[in-house]
């Protein structure tokens, strides 16, 4: 870390610059699998489509800086991504709603290496409940309100829409602290409480305007071409 830089994990960082930040750590990965030593901000820039002067400030909140004409050292400048990102600590987290997204949370393995590793799940389906998924048992809900003092802070909510508030409603009256919400419900939770917001299909329909828009662009150059 550069001298006189302190790393201020719990700074209010802005929203896009920690979007950016993973895709640079993964950047960062694939550098060092390539036997980099270093990588110059302009080379990040360029290939993650940002501009230098951005990338620079982004990674500043590491308390990491570049050095002339070489750049940033890949190694430490990963530990710091991964430390600032809360990634090397290992976050517990409840689940709530193991069904289709609920499983695939349960078995995803990429979790645990982005600090998260999920302790403990809760259904109301009695097909569930007692049985393991990703080496998770499924308890009733009701099981959860009944563990007190459990220090868990982070809730994964994927239960159908209609009982989304109902459950954070639960979870956030048994000492959860910030909700991962996967349902299309914006749920309402006291200002001391995180909600983040998750949805595949959010994006879904970006990529589908961007297709259509690139399609229509290249129709009307095929049209124009032919009535030239
Ligand atoms: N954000 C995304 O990208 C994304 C993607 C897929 C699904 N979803 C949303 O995630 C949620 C789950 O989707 P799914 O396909 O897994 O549905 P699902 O029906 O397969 O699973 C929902 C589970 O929640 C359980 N459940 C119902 N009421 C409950 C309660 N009160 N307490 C605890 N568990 C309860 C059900 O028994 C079931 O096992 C839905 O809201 C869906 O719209 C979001």
């Amino acid at each position: 870390m550069a001298e006189g830089n302190i790393r201020k994990k719990s700074t209010l960082v802005p929203e896009p610059a920690l979007r950016r930040m993973p895709c640079y750590l993964a950047y960062l990965k694939l550098a060092r699998n390539k036997g980099n030593q270093y990588v110059s901000s302009t080379m990040i820039a360029r290939d993650n489509g940002v501009d230098p002067t951005q990338v620079t400030k982004d990674l500043s909140y590491t308390g990491i800086s570049g050095k002339t004409r070489v750049g940033y050292e890949v190694e430490p400048l990963i530990e710091a991504l991964e430390d600032f990102l809360g990634f090397k600590e290992m976050d517990h987290a409840f689940l709530f709603g193991a069904g289709s997204l609920g499983t695939a949370l349960l078995h995803d393995h990429g979790l645990d290496q982005y600090g998260l590793d999920i302790v403990g799940a809760f259904d109301v389906n009695p097909l569930v409940i007692g049985h393991s998924i990703g080496g998770v048992s499924i308890e009733h809900i009701d099981e959860f309100l009944k563990k007190k003092d459990h220090g868990i802070k982070i809730g994964i909510l994927t239960t159908p829409a209609a009982s989304a508030q109902e459950v954070a409603n639960m979870m956030v009256s048994n000492g959860i602290k910030a909700i991962w919400n996967f349902t299309p419900v914006r749920i309402s939770a006291p200002e001391n409480v995180v909600v983040q917001n998750t949805s595949l299909y959010a994006h879904l329909a970006v990529m589908f305007n961007r297709l259509y828009a690139l399609e229509a662009a290249e129709q009307a150059g095929l049209d124009s071409k032919k009535s030239e």
